[in-house]
This record gives C-alpha cells, structure tokens and sequence, in this order.
C-alpha cells in the first residue's frame, strides 16, 4: 500500500548487469542505518537478485488480513523486502510471462504490500524502459515524492543506454536525483587503494551533457558485496571507503530533495 509511503526512489539502468540490484540494497540498507525506515520493492520480474545479494534467498512472504508482509532484515522492523524471488522456489527459475501478467503482479507488488509508514521505498527495477516500468510509473501518483537514480558503468555502451532512461524519466516526469557510475576502478580490500582499470568519468561527462547531478563513482569492492549478505551496510564496517562516501552523499542529497518537497 504506497499511501503509507513518504518517498519513492527508483533505480533505473539502461543495461542489464551494470549494478542496479547492488545500488539498490546499498541505498536501502545505508537508510536504515541513518535511521530510517525503509522498504526495499524488487520487481525484476526475470532476474530478481534483491535476495540473492541480501542473503534472504530461503525467507517466504506471507499473506496477512491486509495483505503481503514483507521480509524483514531485522528485528526491529526498519527494512522490509518485497520481491518475486520469495515467489519462486529456485533462484533459477526463470519467470517467462507476457505483459499482462507481469502488469499484474506488478500491480499486486505496489498495492498489496503492507508497508506500515515508510520514509523512503526503493524500488528495483528491469533493465531498459519496458511495461514493468510504466506500470510502475502509473502505481506513483499516490506517493507525495517520487525520483529516479540511474546506474551506469563508464563503457560507452552503458552510458549511451542511460540516454533512453533520462529520456522515459523526462517524458513521464520523473525528477532525476542523478547518475551513478558503479564499477568505476578497484577498491583493493587490503590496502583500500582503488585502481581504474578500465576507464572512467563517462557517467560524470553524461551527467553534464545531459544536465542532470552526478551522485558519484563506485569502485568494484568485493567487501560491499559481502557485507550486504550480512545484511550491514558499508557506511557502517568501511567508513572510508569510497562506497560510502558515495552513499552518504547520496542520503544527503535524498534527504533535501525531501526536505525541499522536490
Ligand atoms: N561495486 C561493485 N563491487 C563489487 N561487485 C559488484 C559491484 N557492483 C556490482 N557487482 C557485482 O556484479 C554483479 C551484477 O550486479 P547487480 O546484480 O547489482 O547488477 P544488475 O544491474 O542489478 O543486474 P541485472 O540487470 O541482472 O538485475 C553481481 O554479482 C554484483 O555482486
Ligand atoms: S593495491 Fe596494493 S595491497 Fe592491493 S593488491 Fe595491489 S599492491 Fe596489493
């Protein structure tokens, strides 16, 4: 039920593999530690990997008088994940359905999920700009505030993808909180020197010709991964590295957008 919901934050990429699912655990789980209460929506349909990353993968949802009870990360209640993963009994079990299921069971995600007062729902969405993401769209009116987040990697390929988003986010009228370039370099986990193996500064030069904010570079840091199978949140075990630094950054720039009703 998204009227018990403040704020929606939708993470968006042109292109599948790019980092979409770990962004959006990253944001859900670094919310919860500045103290909010979040919900984090999986609706990848065909590659739902929210409970493969946050290490939920035996969890089941359940039906309660008012509808869907999400999976909680803790005790207290301040993370509630939603996402068809529960739904299936194999990770490998591919959702093969048309439109209109999918329509449904989209529908079903956003307005039958007890949610209980969020702050902030991030939602996990497809790659591309498919009927997923306009069902989505037509499912927000409800919320107060709603921005988009686009992920990228700096090959070329990705960012000229990312160009479609920012286009379906103008069109539809989504705000655009910015762009994250993620897998930007390697975060040694030893000596926490990061490396740019590849190039980088595609999505910071896309940010400029597109005139939107750039959020930040992510490096590859197999600590972050990690951790989030534990279900802590790097902001929280690597202070200094540069995923937090991105990250924190991110929650201030959320929490203004918010506070200026943006
Ligand atoms: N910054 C990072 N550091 C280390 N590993 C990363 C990072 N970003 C992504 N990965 C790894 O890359 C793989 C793909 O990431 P992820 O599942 O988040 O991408 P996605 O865009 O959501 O993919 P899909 O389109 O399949 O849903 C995962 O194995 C993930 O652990
Ligand atoms: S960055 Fe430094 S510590 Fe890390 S692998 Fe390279 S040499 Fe070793």
């Amino acid at each position: 039920m998204l009227e018990s919901v403040k704020c929606v934050i939708l993470i968006l990429s042109g292109k599948g593999g790019v980092g979409k699912s770990t962004v959006s655990t990253q944001l859900a789980l670094t919310l919860k530690e500045k103290g909010f209460k979040v919900g984090l929506l999986d609706v990848d349909l065909c590659g739902p990997s929210v409970p493969y990353i946050l290490n939920l993968e035996t969890e089941n949802i359940h039906q309660g008088a008012e509808g869907w009870i999400p999976v909680y990360l803790d005790k207290d209640q301040k993370l509630g994940v939603m996402s068809i993963g529960f739904l299936l009994k194999n990770r490998n079990d591919a959702v093969v359905w048309r439109g209109p299921k999918k329509t449904a069971m989209i529908k079903q995600f956003l307005e039958d999920v007890c949610w209980q007062d969020l702050d902030f729902l991030v939602i996990d969405t497809p790659p591309g700009t498919s009927d997923e993401h306009i069902t989505v769209m037509e499912n927000l009116r409800q919320v107060p505030q709603c921005s988009a987040i686009l992920v990228t990697t700096p090959q070329e390929v990705a960012i000229e993808d990312v160009r479609k988003e920012i286009t379906f986010c103008r069109k539809t009228g989504i705000p655009i909180l910015g762009i994250i370039e993620n897998m930007s370099g390697f975060q040694c986990p030893t000596c926490n020197e990061c490396t740019n193996i590849f190039s980088s500064g595609g999505g910071k030069a896309l940010a400029d010709v597109a005139k939107v904010p750039f959020l930040g570079s992510l490096p590859l840091d197999p600590r972050v991964g990690k951790l989030a199978g534990q279900g802590v949140a790097a902001v929280k075990e690597l202070p200094d590295s540069n995923t937090s630094k991105v990250f924190n950054h991110l929650v201030t720039v959320l929490t203004e957008s918010t506070q200026n009703g943006s």
